[in-house]
């Protein structure tokens, strides 16, 4: 264990997620475990170059596991993506003597992670926090269960009204440039079809499976689409495009929007974030730097940030194969 490691500072950055809180008290409980001073810093790299600093006590952290949100607030800095911003934040860091630092966030906060580092030395330790679960490294992200379970709440909702109505529901969900959402929450709601980055399926091979649909029998659909999908029409252009192409729908469009980042997370989330919060904090007292903590098949690891933000997983293909069968 090293000795040199007497203050630990935390922060939450880019898109907050369900169970972060549980992952800052975590890392907070852990400091205190190992008698290392733990601070909290608010509002992300923002927060880091302005020097918005708290001491975190083991009894700072209480009623928190069960909140959504990030209670030390989340910030995405631009000017963090600069040198000079950078610069002036390892001066804070120095001014007040944290000897690391644990990042919760996601891609974007593992690269600006790997700017300081590199430009300054100072040891860092990830924690995979994002809804969109777009991470390599980790099965899970915190904050993905807990959205792909609101997700599902909000589609089986919809689906009252586009059974009473006989309508067709495109339902648009978060996810950036990854279909893990999409996919997941999809066949969990009973979605007809799921429109997802990874694989343009084309318009054509939509519009022929809802025709299949209908001539099956079915009076109302829903159809997920991913934000990021790649038809190259956003999801007002498809739903017009259907309804131009297919006569005798009535079609309705619902954006989820920011309702998925929210709630309390999952138990799920809860116990990742805790395991993960740990895990960072031991992994620095370990002497590692550099890396992300993820969690694969149960067993907390530590990958480097290159290779937790390097390209895309591949798609899961039996996902699609179990779509294709659970809608025929
Ligand atoms: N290329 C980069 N260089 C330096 N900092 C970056 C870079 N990309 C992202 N960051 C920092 O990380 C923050 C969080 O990244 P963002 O992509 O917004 O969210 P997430 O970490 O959830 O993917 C950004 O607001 C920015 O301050
Ligand atoms: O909250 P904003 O700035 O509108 O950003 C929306 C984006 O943030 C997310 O909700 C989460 O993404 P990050 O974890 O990368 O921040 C994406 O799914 C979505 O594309
Ligand atoms: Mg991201």
């Amino acid at each position: 264990m090293l000795e040199n490691i007497k203050k630990i500072g935390v922060l939450t950055s880019g898109g907050d997620a369900p169970g972060m809180n549980a992952a800052i008290r975590a890392v907070t409980r852990s400091c205190a475990y190992y008698d290392i001073e733990c601070i909290g810093i608010y509002r992300g790299f923002q927060g880091l170059i302005e020097g918005e600093f708290e001491v975190l006590t083991a009894r700072s952290v209480r009623n928190v596991i069960n909140k959504g949100g990030t209670f030390l607030k989340s910030a995405r800095s631009q000017e963090f993506r600069t040198k000079e911003g950078r610069a002036k934040a390892f001066e804070k860091l120095q001014e007040v003597g944290i000897d690391a630092l644990v990042v919760i966030g996601g891609d974007g906060t593992f690269t600006g992670a790997i700017h300081l580092q590199q430009e300054h030395n100072i040891p860092i330790v990830g924690i995979p926090g994002t809804i969109d679960n777009d991470i390599n490294g980790t099965d899970y992200t915190i904050g993905y269960d807990t959205a792909l379970n609101t997700v599902v709440d909000a589609i089986d909702k919809i689906r009252d009204t586009a059974s009473s109505h006989d309508r067709l529901f495109l339902v648009e969900v978060m996810g950036r440039d990854a279909g893990d959402i999409a996919l997941n929450s999809g066949i969990g709601a009973g979605a007809e079809e799921i429109l997802i980055p990874e694989e343009d399926m084309g318009i054509d091979r939509m519009m022929e499976s809802l025709m299949k649909s209908r001539k099956s029998g079915k009076t109302s659909s829903i159809i997920v689409v991913a934000e990021g999908e790649k038809s190259g029409k956003n999801i007002f252009e498809l739903a017009e495009f259907i309804g131009e192409n297919l006569t005798g729908y009535d079609i309705r469009v619902s954006v989820l929007g920011h309702m998925q980042r929210g709630g309390a997370p999952s138990c799920y989330d809860r116990v990742l974030a805790s395991k993960l919060g740990v895990g960072a904090v031991e992994a620095i007292l370990r002497g590692e730097s550099g890396v992300m903590v993820g969690i694969t098949n149960k067993i907390v690891t530590s990958v480097d940030f290159e290779v937790a933000i390097k390209g895309r997983r591949p798609l899961d293909k039996e996902l699609r194969r179990v779509l294709n069968i659970t809608t025929v």
